[in-house]
């Protein structure tokens, strides 16, 4: 890629770098204090405990299969041509409490997860008898132990089971309940309040009088957010009044741990965002142009008496969008209290397969598909053009290539860094 020291015709002073918006953004936010969540609102939190086993699982010896506890000496020389015959004494469902005692020579009719008699050697399955009631024929001899479950073969009592750091998936859910935990301690979803402004923007389902469109924004951020774990509201469309917006953004601090607004912060007349958060009032917002294509007008600061992190991401929809994944994402991660690297997005090499030009000065971000060439090498080709109004594009984009500050031009078999928009498929892994 050719890369250029001087930049004609730009300010690069005027400018703040993606790395400096994106810590300024960071700065705001901090892990949210961790919580005791109801188990079915844990899901996709991080554990801010480690959870230890209180008891043994399984907690007692069961049986695996549905048929005969029986003991070994009592079923020897069994075979499908000399079954052999056993009174039934017992009828052991699931749950069953009180104690049942194997004597010999008889044997307890036992169903799946149901505690195993005192005595018992191995539990027959019903396929291998006739399935009797008062008295069964045996027709095959299990081994010791066969189909019986030991309590503490999966977990012993005071066992480490889940780390503190855990994102907690489906599958921890599962074994919190097993555990017994009825609620756990994570750190919680911040709560999201996306406000889209405009005058033009309209409903999506109401009709558009001319000069007017839908609003993409407060939908395709809003879901942004509760695909990274936050619980997000949308608030309707709020007029390019200033009055209007402060009023709505103030009613909004209650219950918003981060304020996401879209439109209104570059430099036209009724930028209105601009206008109410740089005015005077309870808020500390600063407005910066960062060397970013798409994304230059950004804004990041505090609202109100308890300085709720509030960032202004512009209005143009791909604008929005990459705005959400490069400065917002981050920050809605730290406060999730996820570390590391973005396991959705990850960040891999590729080689390019079209020619495009970069603004040398930004760092570009290109909505792009990837493929495999012939030998298995990642090929990623631009999806639409470079227009931040150009939305249909980001439903065919599978990735972001960033271009660096300082390249003008990709040329086809460039190396570029592209962002995947959501985990590796399993066959790249
Ligand atoms: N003189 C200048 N004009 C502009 C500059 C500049 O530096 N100087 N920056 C341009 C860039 S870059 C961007 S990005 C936009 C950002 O503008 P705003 O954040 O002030 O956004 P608006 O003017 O309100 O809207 C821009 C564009 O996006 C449409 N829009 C707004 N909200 C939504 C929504 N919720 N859903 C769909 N589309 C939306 C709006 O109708 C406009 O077309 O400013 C450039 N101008
Ligand atoms: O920077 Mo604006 O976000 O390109 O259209």
């Amino acid at each position: 890629m050719p890369r250029r020291d001087n930049l004609p015709g730009v300010s690069v002073e005027t400018l703040t770098t993606v790395a400096a918006h994106r810590q300024a953004c960071l700065d705001l936010v901090r892990p949210l204090p961790p919580l005791d969540l109801a188990l079915r609102d844990a899901l996709g939190c991080v554990l801010a405990e480690d959870v230890v086993s209180p008891r043994a699982l399984p907690a007692f010896d069961n049986s695996g299969m549905d048929g005969y506890a029986v003991r070994l000496r009592d079923v020897e020389g069994a075979g499908e041509d000399a079954p052999v015959g056993l009174p039934v004494v017992s009828d052991i469902a699931a749950g069953r409490a009180d104690a049942v005692r194997l004597t010999g020579g008889t044997t307890a009719r036992i169903m799946t997860g149901a505690p195993v008699p005192a005595g018992a050697e191995a539990v027959v399955p019903v396929e291998w008898t006739d399935r009797g009631v008062s008295h069964v024929l045996i027709r095959r001899v299990p081994s010791p132990g066969q189909h019986i479950r030991r309590a503490g073969e999966d977990v012993d009592a005071g066992t480490l089971v889940l780390e503190a750091g855990t994102r907690l998936a489906p599958r921890h859910i599962g074994v919190l309940a097993a555990l017994g935990r009825a609620r756990v301690r994570v750190r919680p979803r911040p709560r999201v309040v996306v406000v889209s402004t405009g005058t033009e923007v309209v409903e999506p389902g109401a009709a558009l009088a001319r000069g007017q469109l839908h609003d993409a924004n407060g939908y395709l951020l809003t879901a942004a957010a509760e695909e990274v774990g936050a619980l997000a509201y949308r608030v309707g469309v709020v007029a390019d009044d200033a009055r209007e917006l402060a009023a709505v953004l103030d009613d909004q601090l209650v219950r918003a741990d981060v304020v996401l607004t879209s439109g209104g912060v570059s430099e036209g007349a009724y930028d209105t965002v601009k206008e109410v958060l740089s005015g005077p009032g309870a808020h500390a917002v600063r407005f910066d142009r960062v060397a970013v294509q798409p994304g230059m007008p950004q804004g990041c600061g505090t609202l109100g008496e308890a300085g709720v992190p509030v960032f202004t991401l512009p209005g143009n929809p791909v604008s929005a969008f990459v705005s959400f994944e490069v400065f917002v994402r981050p920050a809605l991660r730290r406060m999730l209290g996820a570390e590391g690297p973005d396991p959705e997005r990850p960040r891999v090499r590729a080689l390019a397969g079209a020619a495009w030009t970069s603004p040398p000065a930004k760092e570009q971000y290109v909505r792009a598909a990837w493929t495999r060439d012939a030998q298995g090498r990642l090929v990623v080709e631009p999806v639409s053009g470079h227009g931040s109004h150009l939305v249909t594009g980001l439903a065919r984009a599978t990735c972001l290539v960033v271009v660096p500050v300082g390249v003008a031009a990709v040329e086809p078999g460039d190396e570029v860094e592209c962002v995947l928009l959501g985990p590796l498929p399993v066959e790249d892994l």
